[in-house]
């Protein structure tokens, strides 16, 4: 039996690649769109087409517009002006949801205790404002993973990474709610989360509707994460969508309180609790290694399988 999943997403470009290996990895139940990497307008259709292109049959519920205090920038120089590296593809027939993506998670949470894991690859708001809502919500969901933070390599200021970087009050009210939480940082997936040239001619040899859409929305990233000085594409959600499927692809993870600053130059930051030294304890998993060859595999595979 498949496990049951939401995945919140503020879709663009790996946003999308997650998506779907989401949706063969779980039972998954909605897809929750929160503001972040583009125009929110953008997110949404590019979530719908997503879905549409796949035939998921997954429903996209719509989200908090901004974070909570609605001070950030999108990067279309990330992920191109549309979020999908520029393609300009058909507009989706699809429509999100009437319940909007609070409630879904908080009815979800409901019918699915225990069992539902929260895939969060995008900003925390949705599920801060979630919990804020209705605490008891940490003791149903069974599971979050969190893309979020940089040790010390932040990808949007010195040391912020996006996720945290654009909302990181709901990163600390999240981290700090008691959810069972495994967080992958940034660096992690610039390590075991990359497409470098060989995979990306291997991918685009395969010639098919699914290989077409990877190389099409991943166009933008790839540049843009070539100008970071990475070897290729980038593909953090993707790697902790897998990871959260496939725990051994995590090959070192740490324990420890994690805090997020939320002043001044360094707002983002993580800050982990290396030693223990905090005297409460709320401790969250940070995966610090994993494992590229298997990541690389089961993306293959699945695109493979679409076809
Ligand atoms: O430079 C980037 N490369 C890859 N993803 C990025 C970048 N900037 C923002 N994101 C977005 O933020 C998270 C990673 O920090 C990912 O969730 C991705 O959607």
């Amino acid at each position: 039996m498949k496990r049951v999943a939401i995945i919140d997403s503020d879709t663009a470009s790996d946003d999308t690649i997650a998506i779907i290996l989401a949706s063969r990895f779980f039972e998954l139940k909605g897809i929750t769109i929160v503001a972040g990497n583009v125009n929110y307008e953008n997110q949404v259709r590019n979530a719908l087409f997503t879905v549409e292109y796949f035939k998921l049959n997954v429903p996209v519920y719509l989200g908090s517009r901004r974070p909570i205090l609605g001070n950030w920038r999108t990067v279309e120089e990330v992920h191109g002006k549309n979020g999908m590296g520029e393609w300009n593809y058909e507009e989706p027939k699809l429509s999100p949801s009437s319940e909007r993506a609070i409630d879904a998670i908080l009815r979800l949470s409901k019918e699915y205790e225990d069992e539902l894991e929260i895939l969060a690859i995008s900003p925390l708001t949705n599920i801060a404002l979630a919990y804020l809502i209705d605490n008891e919500l940490v003791d149903r969901v069974k599971k979050v993973w969190i893309m979020g933070g940089a040790f010390t390599k932040g990808n949007t200021t010195e040391l912020g990474e996006f996720n945290f970087w654009t909302d990181p009050e709901a990163a600390e009210i999240v981290l700090n709610a008691g959810f069972d939480i495994t967080i992958v940082p940034w660096e992690v997936t610039e390590e075991a989360g990359v497409v470098d040239d060989i995979l990306w001619e291997k991918i685009s040899s395969l010639k098919s509707r699914s290989s077409e859409f990877f190389i099409k929305v991943n166009k933008t990233l790839r540049e843009f994460s070539k100008k970071q000085g990475n070897p290729g594409s980038i593909h953090p959600d993707s790697l902790t969508v897998t990871i959260a499927y496939d725990k051994n692809i995590a090959l070192n993870t740490v324990k420890h309180e994690v805090k997020v600053e939320t002043c001044s130059r360094a707002r983002g930051g993580m800050l982990i609790d290396w030693y223990d030294q905090l005297p409460r304890s709320n401790k969250v998993e940070i995966v610090t290694k994993a494992d590229h060859n298997k990541f690389r595999s089961y993306l293959l595979d699945t695109l493979l399988q679409l076809a």
